[in-house]
């Protein structure tokens, strides 16, 4: 196993960069390949979970090189000795990017940030109709210059390009000002940072050295939720920085009026800037997305064959992120450089089997009755009860639209689950509020959480 992860590891360094390499696969210890699943020791969860999110595809691909494909990581937690590096885990490096013509003349804070991956490029970002907003917005803060939208809020369901994003701003704009300081972290990373600050009484350290960044960006805020005093130590970084006229960029996976736990000023002030949503993505967004990974791809590999049909039909069945999209087409380029044969519609089926199975999970009527009565704070019953009162009725007339939308049910079988209903109600309801979300914005985001709630 030394021997092969040896192997592997030389590659890897070469793919993901050697910053990103150090900080993530190096603490890794793999034991076994066994049934497609390959087993690996990590001194802690915050790796594994980082190396799953960015890095699993790589490593299978990798491994595929040595015997039976590999098709799944899994991780023992804590029995690997963390290395130099990974002992540094609260200390990650800088935001820097790893390769080529990033990497001249950057500055940027030491032992703050986390890396960042450079494959995020603008570049490699596929633009369509869900992202484009998000996607301007990304482009015209990364130039810089007087700040337009301060800050920058991007959020949307799981996996569909936050932090790919973010991390192409970093790119670009440390390129375009290479004398700035980017720093990116997670929320996580941030409150992280704080506490070991006030533990070793390094807090005055911490705050000018977040405070005198020329761009912060957090990732996945919603994390601070709940926390009081990371919050409040947030609020002063944040205004700090906007009142040196800093630009900051927070991604989150819902809007700020929607995270619970957040304090109603940090809410407020999230909204000052830009709030854009990353939609879920859409067919003909999918199909780009593969068919720009399957040309990278190939570009390193001349010999692969992907047969007709097979991109569309991923497109078409896998639609709950781009991350497992992204994870399948790995999956399936591993097979192909192991099996050295043409990936024929046959074999994505089989070797997919499981990726497609939890894909065709379907949302039932159940599931949005009680969600959006959990959303809205109302009573399960009511969903079937007669209640006229529009606190009651409004919700209740969201839920068939959802339930029109998102099932396969006939009118009359979504009037039935709702207490009995007519099958004219329900086509009354569903008007409604196609109508009332054409132009009420705070219904059509509310509709929009909805959805990714229940397609997550
Ligand atoms: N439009 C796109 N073009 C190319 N790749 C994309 C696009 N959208 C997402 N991806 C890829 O999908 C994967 C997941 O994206 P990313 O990590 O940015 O998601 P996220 O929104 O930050 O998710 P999470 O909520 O889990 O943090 C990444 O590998 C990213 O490169």
């Amino acid at each position: 196993m030394e021997q092969i992860w040896g192997q592997a590891c030389a590659k890897l360094e070469k793919t993901v960069g050697p910053n990103n390499f150090n900080h993530w696969i190096k603490p890794l210890r793999l034991i076994a390949v066994e049934d497609g699943v390959a087993s690996f020791d990590s001194p802690t969860r915050f790796i594994s979970d980082w190396v799953n999110r960015h890095f699993a595809s790589d490593i299978m691909v990798e491994l595929s090189r040595f015997g039976s494909a590999v098709e799944r990581l899994r991780f023992d937690i804590g029995a690997a000795r963390p290395t130099p590096v990974a002992a540094n885990e609260s200390r990650p490096q800088p935001a820097r990017p790893q390769s080529g013509r990033h990497s001249r003349g950057m500055t940027a804070r030491p032992d703050l940030g986390a890396p960042l991956d450079p494959r995020f490029t603008f570049s490699n970002f596929v633009v369509g109709k869900p992202n484009e907003l998000a996607h301007a917005a990304a482009r015209r803060v990364a130039e810089g210059g007087p700040v337009g939208f301060n800050p920058l809020f991007l959020y949307g369901g799981v996996g569909l390009g936050k932090t790919h994003l973010m991390h192409a701003i970093a790119h670009d704009y440390q390129t375009r000002h290479p004398a700035a300081e980017v720093l990116y972290l997670s929320a996580e990373q941030f409150m992280y940072r704080f506490v070991q600050a006030l533990r070793e009484s390094t807090i005055m350290d911490f705050k000018g050295m977040f405070r005198n960044v020329n761009m912060l960006m957090v990732d996945d805020v919603q994390f601070i939720a709940g926390k009081d005093s990371t919050q409040e130590e947030f609020f002063h970084t944040f205004n700090a920085l906007v009142d040196q006229g800093k630009q900051i960029v927070i991604s989150a996976d819902r809007a700020p009026a929607e995270i619970k736990g957040l304090e109603e000023r940090i809410k407020s002030r999230l909204s000052c800037g830009l709030i854009v949503d990353l939609h879920p993505t859409t067919y003909e967004l999918r199909l780009g997305i593969l068919q720009s990974k399957t040309e990278v791809f190939r570009a390193q590999h001349p010999d692969l064959e992907m047969g007709a049909g097979v991109l569309e039909f991923l497109a078409h069945r896998i639609t709950t992120n781009v991350r497992v999209l992204e994870g399948a087409l790995q999956r399936l380029f591993a097979h192909a450089s192991l099996l050295r044969r043409e990936i024929t519609l046959d074999v994505a089926q089989e070797c997919l089997a499981d990726i497609l199975r939890t894909n065709d999970r379907k949302i039932s009527i159940d599931d949005i009755q009680r969600k959006v009565a959990e959303h809205y704070n109302i009573r399960l019953a009511d969903m079937m009860g007669p209640k006229r009162v529009r606190t009651v009725a409004r919700p209740r007339q969201i839920a068939m639209y959802l339930s029109k939308q998102l099932t396969s049910r006939s009118l009359p079988e979504i009037g039935r689950r709702f207490g009995g209903r007519d099958h004219t109600t329900i086509m009354h309801g569903v008007r409604k509020i196609e109508e009332l979300a054409s132009t009420d914005h705070a219904l059509a985001e509310d509709i929009a959480l909805l959805k990714r709630l229940l397609e997550a």
